[in-house]
């Protein structure tokens, strides 16, 4: 029981949950734990293969989850999520922005158009009807562009909070630090022994004692979702231990 005295137990019994990138990492994670925590959640990513793959997973273990195909950059996929969580459940109350790209590590400078389009668009454009983007606050050397993606998210979650409490929509981002999955592969690949150190360009990245696991950001969002979370809005939540927050 909460200090509020609600029961955590199915704290999220009869909600519905939209995940974008939800076929692994961070995503995954989140989609399992509101799931577990009593939510159905509809599940999403690029391709169909791995769509399919994290709903058997997920079903396997007992969980009410559907998926669908949605590159969030997509108006079309995008209207065809939010479709099929109307059909299969009724309605989305939660929605979860955990889709992000950074095909570029290297310096700002001399940047295409084209990949900043594709970085604002997919990090920073998509999530703006949102709940719970996931986002930056202290940029690394060399993921430059990524940074400011990611940063954006901290002004837009400030705004769309205020914009949309008359309608009593909350939005909060949470910020992880260096959380190990495939995405975070080419920041971890500068760390030697796990404490100070530096990376292979000699930048210098800052992480104590461990990084994070996807699990470590899903219960924050759970907690995000419930009501015990009711007065939370328009915040930025970092889950990042000591290591730097991407
Ligand atoms: N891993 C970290 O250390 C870390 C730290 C801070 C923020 N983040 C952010 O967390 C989010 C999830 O990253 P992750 O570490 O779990 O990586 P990941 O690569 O494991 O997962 C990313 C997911 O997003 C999906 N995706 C990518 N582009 C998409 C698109 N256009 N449309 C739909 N789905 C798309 C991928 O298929 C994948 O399922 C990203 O926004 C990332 O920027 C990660």
């Amino acid at each position: 029981m909460s200090s509020t005295g609600i029961d955590r137990k199915g704290i999220l019994a009869e909600r519905v949950a939209v995940v974008t990138g939800s076929t692994s990492g961070i995503g995954f994670a989140i989609a399992r734990r509101l799931a577990q925590d009593g939510a159905h959640v509809v599940i999403s990513s690029r391709k169909q293969q791995n769509v399919d793959r994290a709903v058997a997973q997920l079903q396997r273990e007992g969980l009410s989850v559907a998926g669908i195909v949605c590159h969030v950059g997509k108006a079309e996929d995008r209207e065809r999520l939010v479709a099929t969580a109307l059909e299969h459940c009724g309605g989305v109350e939660f929605l979860v922005c955990c889709a992000g790209v950074n095909p570029l590590v290297g310096s700002m400078l001399g940047t295409s158009e084209q990949i900043w389009d594709k970085i604002l668009n997919v990090n920073c454009e998509v999530p703006s009807p949102a709940a719970e983007p996931v986002a930056a606050l202290h940029g690394e050397e060399e993921l430059g562009v990524y940074n400011v993606s990611k940063t954006a998210l901290l002004a837009l979650t400030r705004t769309l909070a205020l914009e949309l409490a008359p309608k009593d929509i909350r939005v909060n981002c949470l910020v992880p630090g260096v959380i190990k999955t495939d995405f975070s592969k080419v920041v971890r690949i500068g760390y030697v022994g796990m404490s100070l150190s530096s990376s292979t360009s000699g930048s210098i990245i800052r992480c104590r004692g461990k990084f994070g696991e996807p699990e470590d950001c899903a219960g924050v969002v759970s907690f995000l979702c419930s009501p015990d979370a009711s007065y939370i809005t328009g915040e930025n939540i970092a889950v990042a231990g000591f290591s730097s927050r991407l």
